[in-house]
């Protein structure tokens, strides 16, 4: 489970100038992704290898108004959820009244507790920071978040209170696919879970109180394992009010995080709504292959399938790649094609290219259309080699390829995922400039490769 980070305090403090800090680094698969919608309170951010989640809570202000009561519930989540909080404050402004507040409702709820003064720049540290000793918070840290400044301190600071993450479970085939099944309250969680189970089995009850963990359920289908990573499915139905107050986003990022193929669950009937492209969004950023199921397709006549399957279209080309199922977890209907889908999702994602398959289909991509003029570069794209999976990963050599076009890469990436067959999972093209891969290569080559060498050498000359 990925630990949690709350961001606390006043309004106008620097609480998302921090968290975009924080969490820039995350959002490059899905910078360019036109129509996703993205969550300006959950990010992820690395420790070292170690990822935590970051909340920007935002609304903890002590002015309820406005705050629709699921963004306040999803405050209190977080804060519940948190192994720490940090409590921002403003040097500019000083110690407030509002801050002492907010202090006395963090104290109750008994989190470890870091102060982040923002907003020291251009002032003296000490004298900031001594106006807010008077909290008697033991660990003061200073922050200039709009010029980047602080927050190594800051990550000093919170890192002996970050448990570490357990080590992903080495990828066995004899423990499944580990698959996660997210979506909003009500659109069939449960119900879905249990179908997958089997009648027979006895179903885990109430998690409550459990926060930290995640429940993994090993299931077998048409012969095949898979691990059922679930926070939220494998309890007692709720009554519709509590699932609402139960629904954690943080949760469902957790189970995201740990999947390989996540399930994303729609209700058929509502179509695709702002919250369902926002989880999305999450799985996009956390590249992991992706289903989308529509649900309660039982409930459904001939108009509202044809209304989803709309809806489905122009809301969701973001992810034109991803496999749409459509299902009654009910019934049991469509169950068969969804984890068929989910494992041609999971063979996507885990696929691995070789070198020379794809230098033959980067050259037949460059044939069959080459990179337009960017304010008179040419960019120039000479080979190609695999970056690895989960996601699958090109890299491409060549030269001023920051002018490419952002329509060309995308024309690559639907060249590359036609050729490949890769469906239900992101693709990520790495581009470099100027870089031999054969450079500081020591072993001697084999009179195969020798050649495959001078081919490459030669076509790369031809271009
Ligand atoms: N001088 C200075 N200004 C900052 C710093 N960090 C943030 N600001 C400014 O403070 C203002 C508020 O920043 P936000 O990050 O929106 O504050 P917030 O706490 O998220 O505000 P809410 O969303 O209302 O809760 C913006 O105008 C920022 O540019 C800083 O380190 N120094
Ligand atoms: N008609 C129809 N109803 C369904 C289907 N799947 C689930 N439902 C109903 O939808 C309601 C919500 O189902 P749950 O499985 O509790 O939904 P959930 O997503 O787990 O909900 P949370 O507990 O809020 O996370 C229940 O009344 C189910 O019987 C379906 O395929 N068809």
């Amino acid at each position: 489970m990925l630990p949690v980070v709350a961001l606390v305090g006043r309004p106008n403090v620097g609480k998302s100038t921090l968290f975009n800090v924080l969490t820039r680094t995350r959002d490059a698969l899905v910078a360019d992704q036109p129509g996703l919608t993205r969550d300006r309170h959950y990010g992820i951010c690395r420790l070292g290898d170690s990822p935590f989640l970051v909340v920007d809570t935002g609304g903890l202000s002590g002015d309820d108004e406005g705050i629709d009561g699921l963004t306040a519930k999803q405050v209190e989540l977080a804060i519940a959820e948190a192994s720490i909080v940090v409590f921002m404050t403003d040097a500019r402004a000083g110690l407030m009244a509002l801050d002492r507040d907010i202090l006395i409702d963090l104290r109750k709820r008994g989190k470890p507790l870091i102060v982040a003064v923002n907003k020291t720049d251009g002032l003296d540290e000490t004298t900031s920071l001594a106006d807010f000793a008077a909290l008697g918070v033991a660990t003061l840290v200073p922050l200039a978040a709009s010029h980047g400044r602080g927050t190594d301190g800051l990550l000093e600071a919170l890192e002996p209170h970050l448990p570490a993450d357990a080590p992903e479970e080495a990828p066995s085939a004899d423990l499944g696919i580990r698959v996660a099944i997210v979506g909003r309250p009500n659109v069939g969680k449960s119900t879905l879970v249990n179908r997958l189970l089997g009648e027979d089995r006895v179903v885990v009850s109430d998690i409550a109180g459990t926060t930290r963990d995640s429940i993994r359920v090993p299931i077998e289908r048409d012969g095949k394992k898979y691990m059922l990573i679930d926070t939220a499915g494998v309890r007692r139905r709720a009554r519709v009010e509590e699932a609402i107050e139960k629904f954690s986003v943080i949760k469902t990022l957790q189970s995201i995080a740990a999947a390989q193929v996540v399930v994303v669950l729609l209700d058929a009937a509502e179509g695709v709504s702002e919250q369902d492209a926002t989880m999305i969004g999450h799985v996009l950023n956390e590249s992991r292959a992706v289903v989308i199921a529509a649900n309660k397709w039982d409930n459904l006549t001939k108009y509202q399938r044809e209304q989803c399957e709309t809806s489905l279209e122009r809301r969701l080309d973001f992810v034109a790649w991803a496999e749409r199922v459509f299902i009654s977890a009910l019934h049991g209907s469509g169950l068969r094609e969804l984890m068929r889908a989910v494992d041609r999702a999971h063979a996507s994602a885990t696929k691995q290219f070789n070198s020379s398959e794809l230098n033959r289909a980067l050259e037949a991509a460059y044939e069959g259309y080459q990179p337009p003029l960017v304010r008179g570069h040419s960019p120039k794209l000479r080979y190609a080699h695999p970056g690895g999976t989960n996601p699958p990963t090109i890299v491409i050599h060549g030269s001023r390829t920051k002018h490419l076009a952002e329509s060309y890469r995308r024309y690559l990436e639907n060249f590359f995922r036609k050729r490949f067959k890769l469906i239900g999972t992101p693709l990520r093209l790495e581009f470099r400039d100027g870089e031999n891969p054969f450079a500081g290569r020591k072993n001697v080559l084999t009179e195969g490769q020798q050649r495959k060498r001078q081919r490459l050498i030669r076509n790369a000359k031809k271009r």
